[in-house]
C-alpha cells in the first residue's frame, strides 16, 4: 500500500520551496525537445503527482520508470532537453528529484535559462527507434542557441533516488525573466521530476487599467508568502489555473484540535470557534479588488464553516517586516466580512459584498475553523501603486 506522504516542508528545507512550480504540466509547462527518450519520456519530469515505482512494470524498451530516462550513451555528447515554462517568471530555486532512479540516475546535471516566445515541439515523441533525436530536429533546435544560454545551475552532482536523498535542491541567483530551460544530464541516465520554484512575471504594460483581472492568479504573478497550516494541500494551489482537479489540487488544513466539544452558531449560522487558519498572498500587481470567488469544489465533508478576507497595501520593506512577524501586521483591513460557506460550491461575492475600495497589494484569506478550499479568485483592476517586490521575500539571508 502507498505511504501517505507529508506535504509540509520542514525548517531544514530551502525557503524557495514555498513558491509556485512554474513548469508543472498543470500550469501548462511542456517539453519541446529531448535528445533521447528511450526508457521514459521527458514529459514525465513535469507531472504534478509524486513519482511512483512499480517493481513489476516493464515496457518493450526496458523497465518502466516514472521520469525522464535516456539510454546508456555509446556515442559522444550528453543528453539534454528544452522545457517551456507554463508561467514565465523569476526563478528562485530548483528541485531535481531522482526518486527511484538508483543505479540508473543521472550522475551530473546543469540548467540553463532562455527568454523567448512560445515554441512548437521538436521532440522525437513516440519515435524512440533512432539512436537520438533526428538530424532535422537537432538542426531546428540548434537555431535556439541554447548551449550559450546563461547557466542558473553549473554542472553539479546528483544523489541517487533513495527516499532519504532523492531531492537535489539548487538555489538560484538570477534576476532575469525566464521562459525556457535547458536541462543537461551528464552523460545520460534518469531524473524523476524537475520542480522550478519561482514567481510569475506578467507584462502589465499591455493590460489596460480598466480591465478586470484575477490579481492573485499564479499566471498573473500572485504568490503565497505565509500560511498557518497546509497539512493536506499547500494554499498556493488555490491560485492555480482553471478548476481544481481534485482535493489535492486545493488548500486543505488538518482538523484543528481546539474545536469545542459541543459546537454553537451565532445569529448568521456561523460557528463560534476559538481558532482559524490563514494564508497570505502577494498580488501580481497592486489593485482595487471588486469581486471575489471562493470555490470549495471537491470539499464536501471538509469544507470550512466560514471565511473572511483582509487586505492591505505594503511596501517591500513592510512586507519583509510582516514575514518576520508571521503577518501580524497592524495594516490589515477587512475586505470581505465573515461568510458562511457551503459544500462543493463556487461562492461569488460582488462589489456590494466588499467593504474596502482602496488599492491593496496583499490579502489574508482566513477560514474557520479549518478545512479545504480549491480556488480563490480576486478580480480587480491594477492600479499604478508600487510594483511588486522582485527579490526573494522569503530569503533567510
Ligand atoms: N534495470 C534498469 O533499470 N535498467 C535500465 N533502465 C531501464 N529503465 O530499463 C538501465 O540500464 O539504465
Amino acid at each position: 500500500m502507498a505511504e501517505r506522504r507529508r506535504t509540509e516542508t520542514t525548517e531544514a528545507d530551502p525557503d524557495f520551496l514555498q513558491f509556485n512550480d512554474l513548469c508543472c504540466e498543470s500550469v501548462g509547462g511542456k517539453v519541446v525537445f529531448a535528445t533521447d527518450e528511450w526508457f521514459a519520456p521527458a514529459s514525465n519530469l513535469l507531472k504534478r503527482e509524486s513519482p511512483q515505482f512499480i517493481a513489476s512494470a516493464f515496457t518493450e524498451f526496458g523497465k518502466w520508470m516514472d521520469g525522464w530516462e535516456t539510454r546508456r550513451k555509446r556515442i559522444p555528447g550528453h543528453d539534454w532537453c528544452i522545457i517551456q515554462l507554463g508561467v514565465p517568471g523569476r526563478i528562485f530555486g530548483f528541485d531535481v528529484d531522482t526518486s527511484f532512479f538508483t543505479g540508473n540516475h543521472s550522475p551530473h546535471v546543469s540548467i540553463q535559462a532562455g527568454c523567448l516566445g512560445p515554441l512548437s515541439t521538436f521532440t522525437p515523441g513516440e519515435d524512440r527507434t533512432g539512436m537520438a533525436a533526428t538530424e532535422g530536429q537537432m538542426a531546428a533546435v540548434a537555431k535556439l542557441g541554447s548551449e550559450a544560454w546563461p547557466e542558473l545551475v553549473g554542472v553539479s552532482q546528483l544523489r541517487p533516488g533513495y527516499s532519504d536523498c532523492c531531492h537535489n535542491y539548487f538555489k538560484v541567483n538570477f534576476n532575469g525573466r525566464v521562459t525556457h530551460l535547458r536541462l543537461n544530464m551528464y552523460p545520460d541516465g534518469g531524473i524523476a521530476r524537475l520542480r522550478v520554484y519561482g514567481v510569475g512575471l506578467r507584462d502589465w504594460s499591455s493590460v489596460p487599467t480598466n480591465q478586470q483581472v484575477d490579481l492573485v492568479a499564479l499566471t498573473n504573478g500572485g504568490v503565497c508568502l505565509g500560511y498557518s497550516d497546509g497539512h493536506f494541500g499547500h494554499p498556493r494551489n488555490m491560485i492555480g489555473i482553471g478548476q481544481a482537479a481534485n482535493m489535492a489540487d486545493g488548500w486543505e488544513t488538518a482538523r484543528r484540535l481546539d474545536r469545542p466539544k459541543e459546537l454553537k452558531t451565532d445569529h448568521q449560522g456561523i460557528l463560534q470557534v476559538p481558532g482559524w487558519e490563514w494564508a497570505v498572498f502577494r498580488l501580481g500587481h497592486p489593485g482595487i479588488i471588486s469581486s471575489i470567488e471562493v470555490d470549495t469544489n471537491h470539499f464536501k465533508g471538509n469544507f470550512p464553516d466560514s471565511c473572511r478576507i483582509e487586505a492591505c497595501l505594503l511596501s517591500p520593506e513592510e512586507e519583509s517586516q510582516c514575514i518576520t512577524t508571521r503577518w501580524n501586521s497592524g495594516k490589515w483591513k477587512l475586505l470581505l466580512p465573515p461568510q458562511k460557506l457551503r459544500s462543493h460550491r463556487r461562492h461569488c461575492y460582488a462589489t456590494s459584498d466588499l467593504i474596502l475600495d482602496q488599492p491593496v497589494s496583499h490579502v489574508r484569506f482566513i477560514i474557520a475553523p479549518d478545512g479545504g478550499v480549491s480556488r480563490l479568485r480576486l478580480w480587480g483592476r491594477p492600479t499604478s501603486a508600487a510594483p511588486a517586490n522582485q527579490r526573494n521575500p522569503l530569503s533567510k539571508l
